[in-house]
């Protein structure tokens, strides 16, 4: 069998064999397993048949193949012969060729046409049409048709291994070689060899370092220019994507850009090179400068857009005015009466302000009545505008409901339903985006009177463009959230500028009304937005304590606060774990396996189960979706329950499935849709933004340090609606605390929002620049860098005041 293999033969291991039987074929990833009949081989291997696994097509059975790889002991599956390439052989004399395109394979192509083939094309007739099909042109009566047919299956048939092969040449493996094909198809070897960069942005797993060694391979190394500009956007996007940056000024990115191009290739880059790739760039259209800020150019337009737009809205505040303070008051007096609540002051100035206003900000800490004042809005709205708020008269007349509540995640617009007794929805189904668009991109006009965006710190800036754009020329809109939560996710901080710009009428609730009914949780929160930590943190109070544990001790520690809770009679879907982190002995991966063992085990191992990766799932786990998936009306951060399991062998189409309950939203997962799900016993405290849980279990410990900001400690916090449980360690929390402004994001819309500022910052941005400019001048090697930002790179200004223009007016004159 395959004792005694020498490891270092091993990689030149081959099969030459017929497929005989497919026994898995996953279209999506192409991993396959097919029995095959050996002819020939260097295996030291006596039985006639071997089992071939790896990634590759639907092999023909009985069509002859080459495999190379490596041998494994697989142990449940015994001997396999691992795929590392394969090639379909190719026959090589002029009759086996013959035999070859006189089979079924060739549609219309008999035996004498064959002949005809090769006795024109010769023992080469196979690689001359792939490479050429207009070889067959020399081929007397073949019509068009069967030339591009014959062409068209050749290429079907050997052309994949064909790119595999080259895929392998250039140091791609199998998994990533068949991903890269899935993407360019038979275009592959075409794309890349004009720009390998474009790797980086169409396929996961490929990052700049990767695509370079291509580059290199390519002949594109040194100063070429497209290796800088690839590098530029990476560096552009990489700002973007991981640290929410709207631009990066061109100071920092020209040195970035040389050090990684010097470290990709070991070969001085000048900075002048990089200039001269950003001005390129800029005349192409794919970056925009602006001053010494660089853009995408997704994120430039979204700017202007968003400035524009809410510019436009202020303009329209002043004659908004629809109704007289008394009118209002009178309403809220009647709301009051209706919801059993008496506002404060400034919760009815909330209201009226909202009433009277093209565009507002509500903003405060949690518990302050935000979603109160909301409620308050919606009724004296639709009061004074004699609407009715029940969704059915609507729905009856088929007419759109006038007034739109929206929030960013699909427990948030829940949230938002449940609270005020109305439709919500998230703003990708508001948006119409199917989740299915690469940028998210939409025509759609919204078409509500007032509009209502809830937990708006959460939303990006490429999102709130696409909301503001979508929306009517006369809507009111009012935003509300927490500034002091975490940014969100993409880039951008949206809420915070239109905040610090101070153009937009903003009502800022500050007093407690949860602290009323006995909430020190909120008190908490309140104290740690200002960065203090109260004498008490760590006593027991009536709604939360704090259990001191050490990194090591905390994963034990926090599995039996959860069985603790769940032995009390709490619902394991109320508790929730929180954590910053996924890897590490406290980390979410960890806490989660953890949990699941205490909460749903299979003891017995006789409970149904179904492995991906490294999840295991069991009916009754709690699941997390990790991406939108409009069409079933789930969002990214939703939770579910696994309620059903059903393996392939049970199935008719022998796919193993999954099914979640997501309040009573049915979901059925295929194994390839598993990467959209995890278990959410525990989950990142980013995740969790917009949710609020009975019970919230947070962790705090030193293997966490690096994570830890006041506002992820507060929004963690401020997720817990009854009981709150720290398990960690207090000075580890009060360290945390003191870190606010290291994660500062670039971005320029209060800039766009304040024309008298922006130009300020423009005389400060010159200033430095002078000085620098000057004090580089004074070392040897000075960098050519800010010659090129402040001189020479294209400025376009930005678009304030500039009526009736709208930023594709610029795209369209590109
Ligand atoms: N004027 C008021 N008088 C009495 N109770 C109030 C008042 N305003 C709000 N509350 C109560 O305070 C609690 C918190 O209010 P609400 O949920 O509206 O705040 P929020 O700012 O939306 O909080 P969160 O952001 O945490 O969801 C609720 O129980 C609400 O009924």
């Amino acid at each position: 069998m395959t004792e005694n293999l020498d490891l270092f033969e091993l990689n030149k291991l081959f099969i030459l064999g017929r497929p005989i039987v497919s026994i898995f074929h996953n279209v999506q990833n192409m991993y396959s397993i097919v029995r095959v009949k050996i002819q020939e081989t260097n295996l030291q291997y006596d039985d006639k048949e071997i089992i071939v696994v790896g990634y590759f097509p639907q092999l023909q059975m009985d069509e002859q193949y080459r495999f190379t790889g490596t041998m494994r002991q697989h142990p449940k599956y015994g001997v396999q012969f691992q795929v590392e390439t394969f090639t379909k052989e190719v026959p090589a004399t002029e009759q086996g060729i013959v035999h070859y395109l006189s089979s079924d394979l060739f549609v219309g192509i008999g035996k004498k046409t064959a002949e005809t083939i090769v006795e024109k094309l010769g023992p080469n007739t196979i690689r001359l049409i792939l490479e050429d099909p207009n070889v067959l042109d020399d081929v007397p009566r073949l019509s068009a048709e069967k030339k591009e047919a014959i062409h068209r299956t050749i290429e079907q048939n050997l052309g994949l291994e064909r790119i595999m092969i080259q895929l392998n040449e250039w140091g791609f493996g199998p998994q990533l070689g068949m991903k890269i094909y899935q993407t360019y198809r038979t275009e592959t070897i075409d794309l890349l060899t004009e720009n390998p960069y474009r790797l980086i942005e169409d396929v996961d797993g490929v990052g700049f370092f990767r695509a370079d060694e291509l580059g290199a391979k390519l002949g594109i190394t040194g100063n070429h220019p497209d290796r800088i500009k690839a590098a530029i956007l990476h560096i552009l996007n990489t700002a973007a994507l991981s640290d929410g940056h709207v631009f990066l000024d061109a100071e920092h990115v020209l040195p970035q850009v040389k050090d990684m191009l010097e470290q990709s290739q070991r070969q001085e880059i000048p900075y002048e090179a990089i200039s001269k790739a950003c001005i390129e760039l800029r005349e192409e259209n794919k970056i925009y400068g602006e001053e010494t800020r660089l853009y995408l150019p997704s994120l430039y337009f979204s700017e202007i857009g968003i400035a524009s737009k809410i510019i436009a809205l202020t303009e329209r505040n002043s004659q908004a005015k629809h109704f007289s303070k008394d009118e209002i008051r009178k309403s809220i007096g009647d709301t009051e009466a209706l919801l059993s609540v008496t506002y404060a002051e400034t919760q009815a100035f909330a209201i009226e302000q909202a009433l009277n206003s093209a565009v507002m900000i509500l903003t405060g800490g949690p518990g302050t009545g935000k979603t109160t004042v909301v409620r308050g809005i919606v009724e004296v709205y639709a009061k004074l505008h004699g609407l009715s708020l029940n969704p059915k008269e609507y729905a009856q007349k088929e007419e759109p409901f006038p007034i739109i509540l929206c929030a960013p995640t699909g427990r948030a617009a829940k949230r938002l339903a449940e609270s005020t007794e109305l439709p919500a929805m998230t703003i990708h189904r508001l948006l119409g985006f199917t989740g299915q668009e690469k940028e998210e991109e939409t025509e759609r006009e919204v078409t509500g009177k007032l509009i209502i965006v809830d937990e708006m710190s959460m939303v990006d800036t490429w999102l709130a463009h696409q909301l503001l754009k979508s929306l009517h020329e006369d809507v009111q809109v009012v935003f509300v959230g927490d500034q002091d939560q975490l940014p969100p996710v993409g880039p951008g901080q949206v809420l915070k500028d239109l905040l610090a710009s101070q153009q937009i009428p903003t009502v800022e609730l500050t007093d407690v009304y949860r602290q009323a009914e006995g909430s020190t949780i909120i008190e908490l929160a309140h104290q740690i937005k200002r960065g203090t930590i109260p004498n008490d943190l760590t006593m027991k109070t009536s709604d939360r304590s704090f259990i001191k544990a050490s990194s090591e001790q905390v994963a034990n520690v926090v599995t039996q606060v959860v069985k603790s809770a769940v032995a009390k009679g709490q619902e394991i879907r109320n508790i929730q774990v929180l954590a910053p982190m996924y890897k590490g002995p406290a980390g979410i991966d960890n806490l989660n396996k953890l949990i699941q063992a205490l909460v749903n085990p299979n003891d017995t191992g006789t409970r149904k189960e179904l492995v991906f990766g490294d999840v295991t799932y069991r009916i009754k786990d709690k699941v997390l979706q990790l991406v939108n998936q409009p069409e079933s009306n789930v969002f990214n951060g939703d939770m579910g329950e696994v309620i059903s399991i059903i393996k392939a062998k049970e199935t008719v189409e022998k796919q193993d499935l999954l099914v979640v309950s997501f309040d009573g939203i049915e979901v059925t997962y295929q194994r390839s849709d598993l990467n959209q799900l995890t278990l959410a016993y525990c989950c990142s405290i980013h995740k969790s933004q917009g949710s609020e849980f009975q019970t919230v279990i947070m962790p705090v410990v030193r293997g966490y340090s690096k994570m830890l900001r006041r506002n992820l400690l507060y929004t963690g916090i401020t997720r817990a609606k009854n009981f709150l449980i720290l398990c960690g360690e207090p000075d580890v929390l009060a360290s945390g605390l003191q870190r606010t402004d290291d994660l500062q994001r670039f971005t320029s819309l209060r800039a766009r929002l304040n024309p008298m500022e922006a130009s300020n910052e423009v005389i400060l941005v010159e200033e430095t620049l002078t000085q620098q400019n000057e004090e580089n001048n004074q070392q040897e090697d000075a960098p050519t860098v800010l010659q090129l930002t402040v001189e020479t790179l294209p400025y376009i200004h930005p678009m304030i005041g500039m009526d009736g223009i709208s930023p594709y007016d610029f795209m369209d004159e590109s």
